[in-house]
């Protein structure tokens, strides 16, 4: 299985500067790529249009030759910085967590979910809490390739360390294709399989801007 991009252009506005220029990267099934680049110039504006959260000024997305499904669950599935934003605040954690699939015991118990959050709200727990729930509700076998962006930025290291192992080892077991943007170049060397500079890819001119 492969996710491709090809020549991805993309500005906020008819009016806005280009923040994508040409961009095109393929990433295998079981590759982990990190994508790395300075602050604002555009990793997660590329993750979101990856995810179909939005749609490339010109340029595809593809999966396999094919775009990505409308309808049902889409086997390319993002992971955000900001849990908070990704939940529905008026859903019970439990519906949150089963709402595409059921995760196993025995993943909660390594993702250090404990039993009694399933009967509380979004807003009664704290960010990592959250992220934990984001991140096993979608360690589903339909997802074929995870976006993960600064997903343990509000972690722990100790925390940190036990949700990557529980994410390697579900990508492995499932054959996950992974993008990884992060700021943290330890762990992008870490969990990464390749790594790209945004700036390698993105042909932005000081003209386009
Ligand atoms: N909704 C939006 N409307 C207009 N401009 C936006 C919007 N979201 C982001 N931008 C701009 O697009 C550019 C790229 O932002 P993006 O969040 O993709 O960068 P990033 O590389 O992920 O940054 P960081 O590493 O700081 O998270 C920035 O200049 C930002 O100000």
């Amino acid at each position: 299985m492969q996710l491709k991009l090809e020549h991805i252009d993309f500005r906020y506005t008819d009016k806005s500067p280009w923040i994508l220029k040409d961009v095109s990267l393929t990433i295998e099934a079981g590759e982990r790529v990190g994508i790395v680049g300075p602050s604002g110039y555009g990793k997660s504006t590329l993750s979101k249009i990856i995810a179909g959260y939005m749609n490339p000024t010109s340029g595809s997305v593809m999966i396999d030759e094919k775009p990505l499904p409308k309808k049902g669950m889409c086997p390319v599935q993002m992971i955000y910085q900001h849990p908070e934003y990704a939940v529905n605040p008026r859903w019970k954690m439990k519906k949150i967590l089963n709402e595409c699939w059921t995760p196993g015991e025995e993943v909660l118990a390594r993702m250090g979910i404990e039993k009694d959050w399933l009967n509380r709200w979004p807003s009664e727990l704290s960010g990592g809490e959250l992220q934990r729930f984001c991140i096993a509700r979608i360690l589903s076998p339909d997802v074929k390739f995870l976006l993960c962006d600064e997903i343990t930025t509000m972690l722990d290291v100790i925390t940190q360390a036990q949700i990557w192992q529980v994410l390697l080892d579900t990508a492995k077991k499932n054959g996950y294709g992974m993008l990884i943007i992060t700021h943290n170049m330890a762990l992008a060397e870490k969990v990464c399989t390749r790594i790209v500079d945004l700036r390698d890819i993105n042909h932005i001119k000081q003209i386009d801007v």
